[in-house]
């Protein structure tokens, strides 16, 4: 610390209180050396925490860099006594790297994407969080001095993130009542700024919902250097923070817990709703629409933790989209394709993410090696929970042209290999009592495309609907649901072909949407349908298409 810093944590203030302690020592004659290599030691652990912290702590970007040089080499006594602003505003309130590292990290924990900040001093912590937010993500910064906002803007605007940054300059609490009124919700607060306010903020924002259903609250100071819980503590802020903490740790609509971090964050997070509901005695109907079905709010229901996957023709388009789909809500996912390279490449890709992921080589128009992949993974995971029949060919050919070949080859891979790949995956399944089949089916079992001529695919896309339907009746109540999803005219390379390319504008002209799906049109289907959300959904044909079949 600084020589003239004045200590602002509760560990500033207890380095502080060594460094006398020894001195004092050091003056007193009659003071045991052991007392004063304890002292010593009582320091060093004090005086080394903080910079530890902030050594061991990921490195801050330039910009954030620049803003916390810039505010403390300020002078911002001279710029109050200019009347600038308001207050004179202490250099020591900007929160700093490791708050702001803190800061960043809740937000990605909690998968924050819209943030509201009450106290944005000259934005560090403001850009901090930016930085953890995706690129749709947004933050609204309240500041009372207008002044704090010309400085901070410049040095936001030199980060990619800052754009994600408004700032509303003006009193919090009007700020907030603006916000409520328009509807606005948030997914993560941070409070940092009056801290007789506090309480208010914290109420209005629970009272109107600003704060999301399972948002986090962030609160800034709630140690206060200490003075929250010692005694004879005269300091008005020290006395706020103390009836603050009180009043949120006896708050049943809350959890909390107090980080010892700088000068103390409090993690707040609203708890279940229902005891909110009964607190307050509201009448509510108790049941799994309010609850969530076993207490698992809708889009938890679709999480596929600790499930193992495996996706055929997953080296591209639709396959590698619906791998990394299934990967992205948690399951294990195998991918499989015939090209060796291709099925590695996908499989590093999704390792790469954190997904567990296996590659496997195998043509699933040959039953030996769709045995192979089965029983691969079941040892390797123990079991296959999600099947995806994907892979599959499309040949062109008149019909009066098409050759038995043609013919062979298309039913082997797209009827014959789905076939036997149910068949292979689902003995696994009815075993275990439960499975997601999701085969890939296509438009092209409802309509007929045109204008160019695919007889034979066509009418294998028609048998896997109807292979769906069968078996998904037939294996239901033993816990196998079988699906399948009918994409319709897919942008993969193959469609940028030089015999296809001129068929896009006449295809285009079909389709109310528009435009050709992207295969990330396809990836929320494949999580439903393998998720216990889809629980009723057997043997049906989920066609995704952009309205073309209804033309
Ligand atoms: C502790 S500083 C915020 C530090 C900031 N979070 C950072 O990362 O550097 C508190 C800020 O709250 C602002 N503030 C105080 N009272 C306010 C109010 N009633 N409405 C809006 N802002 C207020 C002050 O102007 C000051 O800039």
């Amino acid at each position: 610390m600084p020589a003239e810093k004045v200590p602002d944590t509760p560990v500033e203030v207890l380095v502080e209180l060594l460094k006398k302690a020894k001195e004092i020592a050091a003056t007193s004659g009659n003071v045991p050396e052991e007392l004063t290599c304890q002292l010593q030691k009582a320091l060093d652990i004090a005086s080394g925490l903080d910079d530890y912290l902030e050594l061991m702590t990921t490195q801050e970007s330039e910009p954030l860099a620049e803003l916390y040089r810039k505010t403390i080499s300020h002078d911002w006594k001279q710029v109050h006594k200019e009347g600038k602003t308001m207050f004179q505003l202490p250099k020591e309130c900007i929160t700093g790297h490791v708050e702001g590292q803190t800061l960043k990290m809740l937000i990605h924990i909690s998968q924050a994407k819209r943030v509201l900040e009450i106290g944005m001093f000259t934005g560090y912590s403001a850009l901090s969080m930016a930085e953890g937010l995706p690129e749709d993500g947004c933050l609204v910064a309240c500041e009372l001095e207008p002044y704090l906002k010309d400085f901070a803007q410049p040095i936001f605007d030199t980060s990619p993130h800052g754009k994600k940054i408004t700032v509303k300059t003006g009193s919090a609490m009007d700020t907030l009542k603006e916000l409520a009124a328009a509807g606005e919700q948030f997914d993560m607060v941070f409070i940092d700024a009056d801290k007789d306010n506090y309480i208010n903020y914290y109420n209005f924002i629970l009272d109107n919902n600003l704060l999301r259903l399972r948002g986090v609250m962030c609160v800034d100071n709630c140690l206060f250097k200490a003075k929250v819980y010692l005694k004879d503590v005269t300091d008005s802020n020290g006395l706020a923070l103390r009836k603050f903490n009180q009043f949120v740790c006896n708050d049943p609509r809350v959890e909390q817990v107090i980080i010892p971090l700088r000068d103390g964050i409090s993690v707040i997070r609203r708890v279940s709703v229902v005891s909110e509901c009964s607190r307050t005695q509201s009448k509510i109907t108790d049941d799994k629409v309010f609850r969530g079905v076993g207490g698992r709010p809708i889009l938890d229901r679709m999480h596929l933790d600790g499930k193992v996957a495996y996706v055929t023709g997953a080296g591209q388009g639709i396959g590698r989209a619906f791998a990394h789909a299934l990967g992205e809500v948690g399951a294990k996912v195998a991918v499989v394709d015939l090209d060796k390279d291709k099925a590695e490449a996908v499989a590093e890709e999704l390792f790469l993410k954190g997904v567990n992921a296996i590659s496997i080589t195998a043509d699933i128009s040959k039953s030996d090696d769709v045995q192979r992949m089965i029983d691969n993974i079941v040892s390797k995971w123990g079991a296959i929970h999600i099947a995806c029949n994907n892979a599959g060919i499309n040949m062109n050919s008149a019909s009066e042209d098409t050759s038995l070949e043609e013919w062979d080859q298309t039913f082997n891979v797209n009827l014959r290999g789905t076939f036997m790949c149910c068949q292979a995956a689902g003995r696994v399944m009815l075993k275990q009592g439960y499975g997601k089949i999701i085969n890939t089916a296509s438009m092209a079992s409802l309509i007929v495309p045109h204008p160019q001529k695919q007889l034979s695919y066509n009418t294998s896309k028609a048998g896997v609907v109807k292979l769906t339907q069968t078996l998904g009746t037939e294996w239901i109540d033993r816990g196998v649901h079988v699906n399948c999803i009918s994409p319709g005219i897919v942008d993969t390379p193959l469609i940028h072909s030089e015999s296809l390319r001129p068929l896009v504008q006449r295809w285009l002209s079909d389709i109310p949407a528009g435009r050709l799906a992207q295969v990330t049109d396809l990836q929320a289907a494949v999580v439903y349908l393998a998720s216990d959300a889809s629980d009723y959904m057997t043997g049906h044909n989920l066609v995704i298409e952009g309205g073309q079949s209804l033309w």
